[in-house]
């Protein structure tokens, strides 16, 4: 016989405190059953992030979870910890039948956040046991006070429970009371009492090192407090159980609750490797042993039985000397108790972190390369280890409103975003159920009336994925012009053509114009229906008008946020795109910007220091470089970035569309990403720009990318000092444009401007918005983009271009609340014989359309910004 077998026959059980998957499949645990007498395992939270950051046992399983759809680190987490406990009870089951049901276990400890949560723990525990249903298997519970009660409520549940971080004689005691209350009502409501095994887990080796450092150097009493405090408890055991109390439970057939030597590893390398064994060995006890003590014990333990009952004067004498030192042995177990729940927390962090680097899969790994990120690397890099210390991600993932500002309005009530690639994937059934209703019902067309987040991510979804079969042809209408209405009406099939009519708020006037416009043409609700938030106006109209459908988004998702919701994802189910593939690329980009996730190879994160670090340093022209099958992306991140961070003076001026240039056409104002494969930009990276390159594998990614640029533009927010979630100043056009309409003031307008002065007024660091409010028709986009590449070549200014009103709903809010560094200028009709009335309105299309152009003039002039209004004939003289 080994000394492991010598203390097995003086009634030990030996458990081993460490569990590794390679540990159970490996043979070894069943070689030390065999062997080495083994007879349990423990595991704790440490145990399993040494298992999963230091080995490479859990990189296949975590892959595998991956594949087939776990994202979240804490799922992955448990589903591998608890096959590993039920494989351990497996291996173990043999000594539980053996032992008829004295021994064998495996214990697995409850998070420590459930610590001070009797309920939590009840309810978590109670499952646990359940989902594991095995019958060896302990639940670990803490000797906190609310831990304490749980035990009471779980062993009358009829739940094993391991009551663990125990110090206290007095909470051992409490633990052992708690363990017979749950006994005794099992016995009143007539249940078995034999099969509930219960441990309390009294740690030893922890108490020397904490009492240790209290004692002067060279104290005799160094070493001695913490086996005496267990024999200490040792002898409650043997009063707690014993006795009428007891024996009345014991002849029901109750077991009793075995003191279980835990933190039976030495620290001290100056003390005996085997010393927290040799000392404590008594009958009905348990040793739970690291493997160097389990490894140091077979070699030279040595048994002499009964030690636990050994020298208890001494023990006596013991806490005599220590209260003598003024130390009070309580006050320590207390501190113990809370430094080990702290640690044993961080540990569960650290785990899920480790998890979190593995399960970003491959495809998503070097998402971030950085061509040459030059003058701003030290300031990304920097932006990004402040993000580690100050846990932005976390934080962010945690909807914590304080990342951006301490009023959590307009901020609290917008993240919902962050969830969707998680809760969206429930209602892709309805959707698709939806379509094929549509589908059956002869609808071959569809409609989207809708402005800026409401219409920009369908726009991306049709124009990059085009219409699978099985789908519908969607066109999306965002122009008031009254030719470019017209030209949608004349292009479809109106009978054979959903409407689909799209606001958040319910409330947009361009939106409600057009259904109104087109309700009246088809006077059919059931070609009609509506995405809005629960309670809009919209909502309450569609109601009355017999909409086919209404579709109501979460509410806590804002419209520029909104490409994974029902704003997104009901236009790219009508044109038969793969909803559910969508959201899963969502889910894995969401993964990778998860908060365990730090710095460079978090792609939100990463793109979001880079961003607003740029901007902080004078690059605030964020100019997109995009490969061909992404080009549409371009314009929802334009309006993203544009209207969550231009406000209070400060933003990021996105370039989208704007032909890629020689080095030359340049200033020091640019910082260029490129999305996809791309190719020119090298010299520029030469030259000293930051360039910055996301892969992108494939459309089919879209949903990723979705995802990266809101975490990202979240984060550019945070860097910059805003609310990337509210519009302040979108509301000043709009009113000026309705206070136009209402009081008839069209006639006001000052008319066309010399474009001499406001062109010579351009400066380094300006830009140049076209504001176009002209028919959005091909000819007349390419012949502004040449204008617009003019202008940059000579004047070496960024430019932008946006047809009115959507880019109102877009980079309005950055032309007004932004850097005063724009020079907007309006491009209209010389004339429009073409104007459409709107049913029930005092205006039509064409005057709605004049009073934005006023508006948005009169509210940038108010806020002193440049404003020139001219001609496209008149534009291309003076700049062509
Ligand atoms: O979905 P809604 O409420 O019609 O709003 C459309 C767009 O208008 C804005 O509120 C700006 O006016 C955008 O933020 C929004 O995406
Ligand atoms: O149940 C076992 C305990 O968690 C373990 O023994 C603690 O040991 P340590 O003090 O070495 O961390």
């Amino acid at each position: 016989m080994n000394p492991l077998q010598r203390l097995h026959e003086a009634g030990q059980s030996i458990w081993v405190d460490f569990l590794r998957r390679t540990f159970l499949t490996s043979g070894e645990l069943s070689r030390l059953t065999r062997e080495d007498a083994v007879s349990g395992i423990t595991s704790n939270p440490t145990i399993f992030r040494r298992a999963v950051a230091e080995s490479v046992d859990y990189e296949q399983p975590i892959q595998q979870l991956v594949e087939h759809g776990s994202r979240d680190p804490r799922e992955i987490f448990y589903q591998m910890a608890l096959a590993d406990i039920r494989a351990a009870a497996e291996v173990l089951r043999p000594v539980y039948v053996q032992t008829k049901g004295h021994d064998g276990f495996v214990s697995f400890e409850l998070e420590p956040r459930l610590a001070h949560d009797t309920p939590g723990s009840v309810s978590v525990a109670r499952h646990l046991a359940e989902h594991i249903d095995k019958p060896n298997v302990m639940i670990k519970v803490p000797g906190t006070s609310e831990g304490i009660l749980a035990v009471e409520e779980l062993t009358a549940a009829g739940v094993n429970v391991n009551i663990t971080l125990l110090f206290s004689v007095a909470t051992y005691e409490d633990v052992a009371e708690a363990y017979l209350a749950g006994l005794e009502h099992r016995l009143a409501a007539g249940q078995e009492l034999e099969r509930v095994a219960s441990v309390a887990s009294f740690f030893v080796s922890r108490v020397d090192s904490a009492i240790d450092g209290l004692l002067p150097e060279g104290s005799p009493l160094r070493g001695q407090v913490a086996i005496a405090n267990a024999k200490q408890a040792y002898q409650r055991f043997l009063t707690v159980f014993s006795g009428a109390r007891w024996d009345r439970l014991a002849r029901a057939g109750a077991r009793v609750q075995r003191p279980l030597w835990a933190s039976t590893g030495t620290k001290n390398p100056a003390y005996s490797d085997v010393r927290y064994v040799e000392e404590l060995i008594g009958p009905s006890t348990v040793n739970t042993m690291p493997l160097s003590t389990l490894d140091a014990f077979r070699d030279h333990g040595c048994v002499r039985p009964l030690t636990v009952l050994a020298d208890l004067d001494e023990a006596e004498a013991v806490f005599l000397l220590l209260r003598e030192h003024g130390i009070d042995l309580e006050d320590v177990a207390a501190g113990l108790l809370a430094d080990g729940l702290a640690g044993f927390a961080a540990d569960m962090e650290e785990l899920l972190a480790a998890i979190a680097a593995k399960v970003k899969p491959a495809r998503l790994r070097g998402q971030n390369t950085p061509t040459n990120l030059g003058v701003l690397a030290p300031t990304v890099a920097k932006r990004l280890d402040d993000a580690a210390r100050n846990e932005t991600a976390s934080r962010i993932w945690s909807r914590d409103h304080t990342v951006w500002k301490p009023d959590a309005t307009e901020i609290s009530d917008r993240l919902g975003w962050l969830g969707l690639p998680e809760t969206m994937p429930e209602r892709t059934g309805e959707l698709q159920a939806f379509v094929r209703q549509v589908r059956a019902d002869g609808f071959t067309q569809a409609l989207l009336l809708g402005m800026g987040g409401s219409s920009l991510a369908p726009e991306v979804y049709r124009r990059v994925l085009g219409v699978a079969p099985g789908g519908v042809d969607l066109t999306i209408l965002d122009s008031t012009h009254p030719r470019a209405i017209a030209a949608v009406e004349r292009s479809r099939d109106l009978e054979h053509t959903l409407v689909v009519v799209s606001s958040k708020s319910g409330g947009t006037v361009e939106t409600l114009c057009h259904c109104d416009y087109f309700f009246a043409k088809t006077g059919r609700g059931e070609q009609f229906v509506a995405i809005t938030d629960p309670g809009s106006p919209l909502e309450a109209l569609a109601r009355r008008r017999g909409f086919r459908a209404v579709f109501l988004n979460p509410p806590d998702v804002g419209g520029r946020y909104s490409a994974l919701s029902v704003f997104g994802l009901l236009p790219a189910a009508l044109i038969g795109a793969d909803v559910a593939a969508i959201l899963e690329a969502g889910a894995e980009m969401a993964c990778a910007c998860d908060r365990y996730v730090a710095g460079s190879e978090n792609p939100g994160l990463w793109l979001g220091a880079l961003m607003g670090e740029a901007a902080r340093a004078g690059r605030d022209k964020l100019t997109l470089i995009l490969a061909a099958d992404l080009a549409p992306f371009g314009a929802w991140a334009e309006q993203l970035v544009a209207e969550s961070t231009g406000k209070e003076g400060t933003g990021i001026v996105p370039v989208v569309d704007e032909e890629l240039g020689g080095v030359g056409s340049y200033g020091p104002d640019r910082l260029f990403v490129a999305l996809g494969d791309v190719d020119g930009l090298s010299d520029l990276a030469a030259a000293g720009h930051p360039v910055a390159r996301l892969r992108v594998s494939g459309p089919e990614r879209l949903g990723a990318e979705f995802f990266r640029w809101e975490f990202a533009t979240a984060v550019a927010g945070h860097v910059l000092g805003v609310n990337p979630f509210d519009q302040p100043n979108v509301a000043e056009a709009k009113k000026a444009a309705l206070h136009i309409l209402k009081e008839r003031r069209l006639d006001d307008d000052p008319g066309l401007d010399d474009l001499n002065g406001p062109l010579g007024s351009l400066g380094r660091g300006d830009y140049v918005a076209l504001l176009a409010y002209i028919d959005p028709t091909p000819a007349n986009t390419d012949r502004l983009q040449r204008i617009r590449l003019a202008i940059r070549d000579r004047k070496h200014v960024a430019t932008t271009l946006g047809f009115g009103p959507r880019y109102l709903h877009s980079t309005g809010q950055l032309h007004k609340g932004g850097p005063d560094s724009g020079l907007f200028i309006q491009v209209v009709d010389e004339t429009c014989e073409l104007d459409l009335p709107i049913p029930g309105r005092p205006f039509s299309f064409g005057e709605l359309l004049a009073a934005q152009v006023l508006g948005d003039q009169l509210a940038l002039r108010r806020l002193g910004r440049r404003v020139a209004r001219t001609t496209l004939r008149a534009l291309e003289e003076a700049t062509l």
